[in-house]
């Protein structure tokens, strides 16, 4: 049974005016159990849009989407939280910065039922499954469980996130540009560490990106959104043999003009 479902969504802003944007349009998409698949596509495309949709912060206009078979079109963000881990560009939108870093990840054990996190706390038994956690992090937090979040780089604390939304496995992890704000290397290091933990624990991943070559190197799937629609879908061999230019070779015969976003081509 696949993981995700989307059945001819389509999502219009400012519909009725003369500023009407069809942002996405009739898109079908269906991701199988462990399925890591890299989203990219121009400015404007839809990605954003897509992913609102999934995760529930953005009203369904027209379509259904089924997460474990289940229909949750219509279910708000709190309920989705059971099944989606979501993972954000912005370092700090992940994580409490006042909490120490155990904190951060004691909350995150208890995702979808945090009601007695205060009166429970940090665990001596938990306390060590974080060390063990962190440490394969290879970042040396395992020795700062008691620091606190704010006090981390940008790729640390963007390292923890993506460990607290995998910490209790999700059905479905979205990631939304999630390593843009790093710089190059720091950037590279927490791609290389989302491989990893999406590979170990076999995680239904949606990753989008606006950096080509990550799109190209990680994930078994590409899907390039065009003007709100799936202009180009690739997986198995055929996404592992793929080059820049075979990408933008198909875009062109798909969607029938040249891939013009400097900005992705770039990256
Ligand atoms: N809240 C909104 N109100 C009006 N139009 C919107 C809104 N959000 C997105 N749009 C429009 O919908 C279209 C799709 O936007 P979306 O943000 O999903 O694209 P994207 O592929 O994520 O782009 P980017 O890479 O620039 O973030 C665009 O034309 C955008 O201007």
């Amino acid at each position: 049974m696949a993981v995700l479902e989307v059945h001819g969504l389509h999502q219009y802003f400012e519909q009725g005016t003369v500023n009407e944007n069809h942002a996405l349009k009739g898109i079908d998409l269906s991701l199988e159990r462990g399925e890591f698949v890299a989203i990219i596509g121009g400015n404007g495309a839809g990605k954003s849009t897509l992913l609102n949709s999934i995760a529930g912060t953005l009203p369904v206009n027209q379509g259904q989407i089924l997460i474990d078979g289940k229909d949750v079109t219509y279910q708000n963000v709190a309920k989705r939280a059971k099944l989606i881990a979501r993972v954000f560009q912005d370092p700090r939108s992940g994580t409490a910065s006042l909490l120490t870093i155990e904190q951060n990840l004691a909350l995150a054990e208890k995702r979808g039922e945090w009601r007695n996190f205060w009166a429970s706390g940090v665990k001596r038994r938990d306390r060590q499954h974080f060390q063990e956690k962190l440490a394969t992090l290879g970042l040396g937090l395992e020795k700062r469980l008691g620091a606190e979040m704010g006090l981390l780089s940008g790729g640390q604390r963007q390292a923890v996130t993506l460990l607290m939304a995998t910490l209790k496995k999700p059905a479905l992890l979205l990631l939304d540009e999630h390593t843009a704000a790093l710089d190059p290397q720091t950037s590279a290091t927490v791609m290389a560490l989302t491989d990893q933990m999406v590979r170990a624990q076999k995680i239904t991943t949606l990753m989008i990106t606006h950096n080509m070559a990550s799109a190209l190197k990680y994930g078994d799937r590409l899907i390039m959104l065009d003007h709100g629609e799936i202009a180009v879908d690739v997986r198995g061999e055929a996404k592992q043999n793929l080059t820049v230019e075979d990408l933008l070779t198909l875009f062109k015969e798909r969607s029938g003009q040249e891939f013009a976003d400097d900005a992705v081509l770039l990256s």
